[in-house]
């Protein structure tokens, strides 16, 4: 090869890698308009970019640079004045002089944009010169050699001052202190994400009302805030994406990787190889089918039949659509999919799951489960990354290889322009239609929790009768979502239609390329064919990957609450060094107990309680008082906030919660039965125990006999809820559960609320019975249930204010006194004026 030759492609390669530089950087530093507005409105942020970075020095460096190209190109016209003009001579330092100029804009990263601009430059710059020098020593290339120094000098010294000031800047970005806030919050803040048509009103408002009071009501006020008016805070990823570039954006989705790679799996790698060999075999057909169909045009027109070539043609086509290549690609995707979906949905699940109480009762489940959902949106991250991406990059290489062999590289430089432009024009557009995106998630969102409130609350709905009510509001939720939808798919229509203008215009440069060097002898008709024939594969990967990336964005954008959802660390974990609890006594012990739900409020403060084995522990007091909280913080729902409770002498934050759990028995003021049979609800304690273990345990909660009256027997359905059983059966069952898990500890709160008189009595014998071997917290409102206890504490405003016996309380005529007498002249006075009234 010629030193020209050389020269040429090095300089060919600069160009080429000098877009690519901007480009990358271009894509992984872009903000929005959008974001700089949010950005500027949010002062709280802080710049990432050091702005003095892009001092005046490097500026004119960078110019200098750029302006050392310019100079090349007008030599060289100069020189070509007289003679024919090397298109290939024009283009690369066209390209590369708008290169350089383009790196002097923008602010972030600059010294990172400047870094991978000028090592490859230099390093393919060093030896075009090295070359130059020593293959035209004559005066009369003294200037161009001397240029070309002074702008290698000029890159190296912009590469060796920006490093230091690279790694300086690489700090992480800093988030919204609110980043913690929880996933799915209700709170709004006002931004203008209006959407149109009827807002769906909120229960016990009205849509009018809602409009009004829309500036006047605080933030955070209504728990039941479906106002589409109100944009809702930003989830942690779109915090990101407003305050952080694409680049960051992306990368905070890496989050999923472990669940789309399948390290592990040898299956779905096999699967991944055979969709690899595949898509390989298909890009080799790419290139030979229009070879073929060109050596058969040339010989053609030299007047001979090809008919040798046009067998090939025809087993090439055979090989590679959907009866070959493509056939096996798809049949191998089918594992790999699947391989995602499992991954995502198991670990989206399993991770709310993990969560605590609070994330639970903050939360609408029905927002969690679309959440969780969207979790397709991610399954397909794999398939597109690796099995559509990466080979149409591939694509884009050989194409611009083949380009390059058979057209020189201007017509190379032009595809590599145009694919840029593409991407460009595609990342710029997105971003004008990402927030509409986001409404279209948001609406669908909203859609779903109407219809499920409305759904499952079908009893309280019907007994307001707002049927008219809920037909509106699910109406106005999915006209919303319609629109939204609408405003989304208009504007993505109207962008792909602007960006495919593109197309014909680069078909018409490239052209005219290829019809110069057949003018010029240095091509044949065929090549002109070739292009024809190879213009779909050539335009496809660009086409392809510009709406890839669109529907990779949306996808990314539906997926952003299941990130955040991924992203939120259950409150209370298992410590690494956690023991199991086991062979417990029962000795259980409150010291100095504090608790608050929202470290504003304080519920608990200064208990002190101590149950040894066996005990039965009676907590009173008015509603509001703290004795729920005190259940739920032994079972370890929440942390406490000062003080201890110990089991056994183990503080329950170091032993494992399913332990723990496993210790506890409860039988909950609510309980809540799952739709499916007496037998399964009944098992779920203790899914190993036997029909007549189920039978005992019912038999204990007076609750057999009654089964056995059922159509069904233990096979009856209880429905959603239990809403087929009473209040008294849902709550003997629960006793029944407690009775089968049989713990060393149990919480009975208001166990027998919802049951008659006769039933207390006998359940009030089994619970005793129970009581004798466990210790036992009792939350009761009606004292006529904890008489026996062995101690009653009264609790108000959160801590205990007495304690003793039922006696010793009596005796003492404090609070718990008055408590009793209240009851007990309730109780006489009800029965007095029944009296009055036969
Ligand atoms: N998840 C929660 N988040 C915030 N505050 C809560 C939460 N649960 C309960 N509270 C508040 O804590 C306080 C104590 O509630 P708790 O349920 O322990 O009372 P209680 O004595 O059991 O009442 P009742 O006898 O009516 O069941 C109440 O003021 C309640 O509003």
């Amino acid at each position: 090869m010629s030193p020209d030759r050389i020269c040429a492609v090095l300089q060919a390669s600069s160009s080429a890698v000098a877009m690519s530089s901007i480009f990358i950087s271009f894509l992984l530093n872009y903000e929005s308009s959008e974001d700089k507005d949010s950005k500027s409105k949010k002062s709280a942020v802080q710049p990432i970019s050091n702005p003095r970075r892009k001092s005046t020095i490097r500026l004119v460096a960078i110019i200098a640079t750029s302006l050392c190209y310019i100079f090349d190109l007008a030599h060289y016209l100069s020189q070509s004045r007289h003679g024919k003009l090397n298109s290939d001579e024009i283009v690369t330092p066209a390209l590369l002089a708008l290169a350089w100029f383009l790196t002097c804009f923008g602010k972030r990263y600059f010294v990172g944009r400047l870094l991978i601009l000028s090592l490859p430059s230099f390093l393919l710059d060093l030896p075009v010169v090295v070359l130059k020098t020593i293959s035209f020593g004559a005066a009369a290339q003294r200037i161009p050699l001397t240029v070309d120094s002074v702008r290698l000098t000029l890159e190296a010294l912009l590469f060796l001052t920006s490093l230091p000031c690279f790694r300086a800047s690489a700090q992480p970005i800093k988030l919204d202190t609110e980043e913690t806030r929880p996933f799915l919050s209700e709170e709004t803040e006002d931004e203008d994400g209006q959407l149109s048509g009827p807002t769906p009103p909120s229960y016990g408002s009205t849509t009018s009302e809602r409009r009004k009071d829309d500036n006047s009501v605080s933030s955070g006020s209504d728990s039941d805030s479906d106002d589409e008016d109100d944009e809702e805070p930003d989830s942690r990823s779109t915090q990101l994406r407003k305050n952080g570039t694409w680049g960051e954006y992306i990368s905070s989705f890496k989050i999923v990787l472990p669940y789309l790679i399948p390290r592990n799996d040898y299956k779905v790698q096999a699967a991944l190889l055979v969709c690899i060999v595949g898509l390989i075999a298909a890009r080799i057909l790419n290139f030979l089918i229009p070879r073929y169909l060109a050596l058969v045009t040339d010989k053609l027109i030299a007047g001979e039949a090809p008919y040798y070539e046009m067998t090939i043609v025809f087993i090439l086509q055979f090989l590679h659509g959907t009866s070959g290549a493509e056939m096996l690609v798809d049949l191998a995707k089918i594992p790999v999919e699947q391989f995602s979906y499992r991954g995502v949905t198991n670990a989206a699940f399993n991770h709310v799951m993990s969560q605590g109480l609070d994330f639970h009762s903050d939360r609408d489940s029905a927002e969690v489960m679309k959440a969780i959902e969207q979790g397709e949106a991610l399954n397909n991250i794999l398939e597109r990354a690796a099995l559509d991406i990466s080979p149409t990059l591939l694509d884009m290489a050989a194409a611009l290889v083949i380009l390059y062999t058979k057209f020189g590289s201007t017509a190379m430089l032009c595809m590599i322009f145009t694919f840029y432009c593409f991407i460009v024009l595609e990342v710029i557009t997105f971003t004008w239609n990402v927030k509409n995106r986001r409404t279209l998630t948001k609406t669908r969102r909203e859609e779903a929790r109407i219809q499920h409130q409305a759904v499952q609350g079908w009893q309280t709905v019907s007994a307001f009768n707002m049927f008219n009510y809920e037909r509106f509001r699910f109406g106005a939720a999915v006209n919303n979502h319609l629109a939204a939808d609408l405003r989304w798919g208009a504007t993505d229509v109207i962008i792909s239609g602007m960006i495919q203008a593109l197309v014909p215009t680069t078909f018409f440069i490239l052209s005219l390329i290829v019809i110069r060097e057949i003018a010029h002898g240095r091509a044949t008709p065929g090549e002109f064919v070739f292009l024809i024939q190879y213009w779909d594969y050539l335009i496809w990967p660009i086409k392809w990957l510009a709406h890839e990336y669109r529907s990779l964005m949306s996808n990314l954008v539906d997926a952003e609450r299941l990130l955040d959802l991924l992203n939120t660390e259950p409150t209370v974990v298992d410590k690494p060094d956690a023991i199991e609890l086991d062979n417990v006594t029962g000795h259980v012990k409150f010291d100095n107990v504090g608790f608050s739900y929202d470290t504003k409020r304080s519920v608990l403060h200064d208990v002190n309680i101590e149950a040894t084995p066996g005990q039965t522990i009676a907590f009173v007091g008015a509603t509001g008082a703290g004795k729920s909280s005190l259940a739920k913080l032994l079972l370890r729902y929440y942390d406490i906030t000062s003080g201890s409770i110990k089991i056994d002498g183990h503080d329950v934050r170091d032993v494992t919660q399913g332990s723990l759990r496993d210790t506890i028995g409860v039988v909950p003021q609510d309980p809540l039965l799952f739709n499916a049979s007496i037998m399964e609800n009944i098992r779920y304690a203790r899914l190993s125990a036997t029909d007549e273990e189920v039978h005992a345990a019912c038999r204990a909660a007076s609750i057999h006999d009654k089964i056995l009256t059922f159509t069904r027997g233990y096979r009856t359905p209880v429905g959603e809820n239990g809403v087929k059983l009473s209040g008294g059966e849902v709550q003997r069952v629960a006793i029944a559960r407690a009775f089968l898990k049989s713990p060393p500890i149990l919480i009975l709160d208001e166990a027998t609320s919802a049951v008659d008189t006769e039933t207390e009595a006998l359940i009030q014998g089994a619970l005793r019975d129970l009581s004798v071997r466990r210790t036992v917290f009792v939350v009761a409102h009606r004292l006529s249930t904890i008489v026996a206890a062995d101690q009653i504490l009264v609790m108000h405003e959160g801590t205990v204010v007495e304690r003793g016996t039922h006696r010793e309380l009596l005796e003492k005529r404090g609070r718990y006194h008055g408590l009793w007498q209240k009851q007990f002249e309730g109780l006489s006075e009800a029965h007095q004026s029944r009296e009055t009234h036969t």
